[in-house]
Order: C-alpha cells, then sequence, then structure tokens
C-alpha cells in the first residue's frame, strides 16, 4: 500500500522502518526544512514529501504527532482528500506535556477530538504500545503470546486494511470497537501499554472504566517524575499492569 506518514518521531520512524520491510511504499513528512525531511527520509530509507503531496498521495495517512500539533494542521489539509483513504490516528492525550485542551480534560474521547479536528472520520491504533515495544516486541502472525494492539473505528473494511498493517508489524489487531468506544485503550485504562496477548486485551478492553482512566494516567506519569532516574521500558508496563489487579501478566 501507499501510506503516507505525518510526525517521523519514536512511533512515526518505527512504523515507517517495518511496513517499508514489508514493501509498503512510505511518504513521511515532519515540521523540518526540505533538506533536513529529505536527510531522515533517507535513514528511514523511505520518500519525503510535503503534506499535501503526502494526503494527495497516500491510500493511508498516518498522523503521528503530538495531541497539541494536530489543531495547528492547515483546516484545509483533507478537503480533497478521497472518502476512501484511511486516516490512522496514533496520538495520546498527556495534559502536562500537551497542554490545556479543555475537551479532552472534560472527557471527550481523544480520538473523537482529534476527529472533529480534522474534519474526517479516523481510525485510533498504534497508540496503545510504547515505542519500545513497537520497535522489537513484534513477532511473526501464530507466534505464541504475540503481542496484541487495539484498533477502534468506525468503519470496517478500514479497521480490517489497518488491522493487516498491524500484523505486518508483528503484532495481533484486537477491534476494540467504535471510535466513541476507543477510550478504551487510552492512557490509564488496562489495556494501555500492558503488553498483552489477542485473549488477555480482549478481556482488558471490556475491564477499561472512562472515569477513572485520567487519574491512572496521572498516577503513573507522577509517580515517575519523583525518580531521578528515566524509567525503563519494564518499569514502565511493570507499573501499568499494577494498576489492575486482574492483569494476567502482572507477577
Ligand atoms: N512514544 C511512545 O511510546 C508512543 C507515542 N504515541 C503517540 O504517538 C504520537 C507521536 O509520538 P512520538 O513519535 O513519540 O512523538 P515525537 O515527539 O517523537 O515525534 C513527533 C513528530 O511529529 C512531528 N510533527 C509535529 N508537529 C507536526 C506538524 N504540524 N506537521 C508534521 N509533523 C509534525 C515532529 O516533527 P519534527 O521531527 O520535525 O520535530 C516529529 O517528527 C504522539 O501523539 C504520542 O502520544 C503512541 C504510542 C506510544
Ligand atoms: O503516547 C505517548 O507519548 C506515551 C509515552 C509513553 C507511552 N505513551
Amino acid at each position: 500500500m501507499k501510506i503516507g506518514i505525518i510526525g517521523t518521531g519514536a512511533i512515526g520512524s518505527i512504523i515507517a522502518r517495518k511496513l517499508r520491510d514489508k514493501g509498503h511504499e512510505i511518504i513521511v513528512n515532519n515540521t523540518s526544512e526540505p533538506l533536513e525531511l529529505e536527510k531522515k527520509a533517507r535513514d528511514l530509507g523511505v520518500i519525503a514529501a510535503t503534506i499535501e503531496q503526502l494526503v494527495k498521495n497516500a491510500d493511508v495517512i498516518i498522523l503521528s504527532v503530538p495531541t497539541v500539533a494536530i489543531p495547528t494542521l492547515s483546516k484545509s489539509l483533507f478537503q480533497n482528500v478521497s472518502n476512501d483513504v484511511i486516516v490512522v490516528d496514533t496520538s495520546n492525550y498527556y495534559p502536562f506535556r500537551d497542554a490545556e485542551i479543555e475537551e479532552l480534560k472534560n472527557g471527550k474521547v481523544e480520538s473523537v477530538w482529534v476527529s472533529e479536528q480534522l474534519g474526517r472520520p479516523v481510525i485510533k491504533a498504534f497508540n496503545n504500545l510504547l515505542a519500545e515495544s513497537l520497535a522489537n516486541g513484534g513477532k511473526e502472525t501464530g507466534t505464541e503470546d504475540r503481542i496484541a494492539m487495539a484498533v477502534s473505528g468506525d468503519d470496517e473494511n478500514s479497521k480490517k486494511a489497518v488491522s493487516g498493517l498491524i500484523s505486518d508489524m508483528g503484532f495481533d489487531a484486537v477491534d476494540a470497537g467504535t471510535l466513541s468506544e476507543s477510550w478504551r485503550h487510552q492512557p490509564g485504562t488496562p489495556a494501555y501499554c500492558t503488553e498483552l496477548n489477542t485473549e488477555e486485551l480482549k478481556n482488558a478492553l471490556k475491564a477499561g472504566v472512562k472515569d477513572t482512566a485520567a487519574t491512572y494516567r496521572d498516577l503513573v506519569i507522577n509517580t515517575f517524575m519523583k525518580r531521578t532516574t528515566a524509567p525503563t521500558h519494564e518499569e514502565i508496563v511493570e507499573l501499568n499492569r499494577s494498576l489492575f489487579p486482574l492483569n494476567p501478566k502482572n507477577n
């Protein structure tokens, strides 16, 4: 497929490399000047494009930027993009990092808000695994205990297509329902950054509680901010798992 990735940070870069390796044609954009963007694209082994070229030429557009950057995208960016083009949102909202966004602080489902900002439907995916899991946790289809990733949205065919890309990256995809249900894999839920297999993730998605998610999200951040050293990947996964006593992967 022809895949446009907006944002070449931790997540955009990992997705670009992995899907390139699976034979997809990847075009990327970020906020850098053209020469720097070209260099980034060369390093990733993909093609650089302006954001306008990218949205014009991709079958799937993966938006992988901080939440706070989403309202800064041009309101006309997707105006002439066909409805057949799938837009995927990888974002997670962290108030301490992404500024105060009243609607999100008041509980609006994050990807519903993103969809409203862009003025078109989105599929939510690639948000409930840490960069380290995405980079190194992938396994071949059918491998025992393959890590699963949640995918939500309102169009079944789009979810199937994105699930195929998730599998290409080495993960099982679990359909988490409609976009309005996608809070079930936001930060602070049992499905978030807990590295579960398919059955476990299905149960974790069911067990989520919307009203407590923001409190758990902030508890994790505050716990790590009190430390003088950065947490390891294992420590982040362990703390997220420990928030939910029923997590089957708790020690
Ligand atoms: N890190 C993680 O473990 C995970 C992160 N996420 C979510 O995915 C998203 C991306 O995360 P991550 O990769 O870590 O973020 P980074 O900060 O590493 O990268 C953000 C990227 O977005 C680009 N960018 C910002 N604004 C724009 C814009 N207006 N137009 C084009 N590009 C833009 C930046 O460009 P430039 O390079 O020029 O600065 C950069 O390449 C976030 O919403 C995050 O919450 C989801 C799962 C896990
Ligand atoms: O979305 C994010 O940026 C965060 C970082 C740790 C997990 N997800």
